[in-house]
């Protein structure tokens, strides 16, 4: 008898593109330490890693990805060009609650997100009196909500006015062609205007993948969670909101990484030469 044949399971394309070279943007409320993050993410680059670095402005940050693999494989076959993986980090405006209808500085920098390939959404748990919170107190839960929904309240906007140009020439135009990309616009609407939620979230087949990723939505795009904490709560590796945070990204992004840090940590560590850094690590480390 001739063996069953197992079934392959359907391979589907993914949502957003594949490379070696990605964007990736830092949102978030104003004053949570996206800045603080940016930067010590370039300056710890720059003294750590002797890869060719780029500052592309004072916005945007060319850092490798260190991966022993591709160091492996230059050693082993020597080749003439050696071209390390790359991620593109972009430091954005702040965004506050109406930024999709233009309040504050964000609305023009949402633009900058869209051309992004993923999302570093900073929140911050830190308290401390000398840091003003736009919202008046310090609560990331609140936070998430707030940029969750205006980068939802943007893919709507977009949405709805493509959706609108195209009734003009589908449905009153007679367009046959464009009717199946209308139709799952369509379905792309029912999950974000109707059940308010995110599109990276649906289960969409290859036609209805390929139809997102020809449109510039930022809710298709993957999110890591950076929860910025205090030196101190970082040391403990104790903070009263990160439960808290746990439990909304398992309601509203289930599976997504979280990683807790303290910007201010990072920061002094970055400003540290060697053998000054090895012994202050040392001297954090009997503390903790
Ligand atoms: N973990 C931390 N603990 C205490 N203070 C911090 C921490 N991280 C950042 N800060 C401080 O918070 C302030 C705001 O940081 P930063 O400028 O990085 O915020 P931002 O999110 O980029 O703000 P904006 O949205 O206005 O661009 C700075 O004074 C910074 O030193
Ligand atoms: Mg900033």
């Amino acid at each position: 008898m001739a063996p069953k044949k197992v079934e392959e399971p359907e391979r589907k394309p993914l949502i957003g593109r594949v490379g070696t070279n990605l964007k990736v943007g830092i949102v978030g409320v104003p004053n949570v330490g996206k800045s603080t993050f940016f930067n010590v993410l370039t300056k710890s680059q720059v003294a750590a890693e002797n890869f060719p670095f780029c500052t592309i402005d004072s916005h945007e940050s060319r850092v490798p990805v260190p991966d022993a693999r591709f160091e492996y494989l230059c050693e082993y076959f020597k080749p003439v060009s050696k071209v390390p993986a790359f991620l593109n980090v972009v430091d954005i405006a702040g965004l506050v609650q109406g930024a999709a209808e233009g309040k504050g500085l964000g609305n023009a920098f949402l633009s900058h997100i869209k051309a992004c390939d993923a999302l570093f959404h900073l929140c911050r748990a830190f308290d401390d009196p000398d840091v003003t919170h736009v919202e008046g107190e310090v609560d990331p839960v609140r936070d998430l909500d707030i940029i969750s929904e205006e980068l939802r309240l943007k893919d709507e906007e977009y949405l709805l006015g493509h959706l609108d140009k195209m009734e003009r020439t589908v449905l009153r135009g007679g367009d046959k062609k464009m009717k199946p990309e209308y139709d799952m616009l369509c379905k792309f609407k029912t999950m974000m205007v109707d059940e308010k939620t995110h599109l990276r979230f649906g289960d969409w087949n290859a036609n209805e993948i390929e139809c997102l990723n020809k449109h510039p939505f930022i809710t298709t795009k993957p999110v890591v969670y950076l929860i910025n904490l205090s030196e101190k709560d970082y040391l403990k590796k104790k903070n009263k909101w990160l439960l808290k945070i746990k439990e909304w990204v398992d309601k509203h992004d289930p599976g997504a990484t979280i990683i807790p840090f303290s910007g201010v940590f990072e920061n002094k560590l970055a400003d540290m030469e060697e053998p000054e850094r090895a012994r202050f690590l040392e001297e954090v480390k009997s503390t903790r």
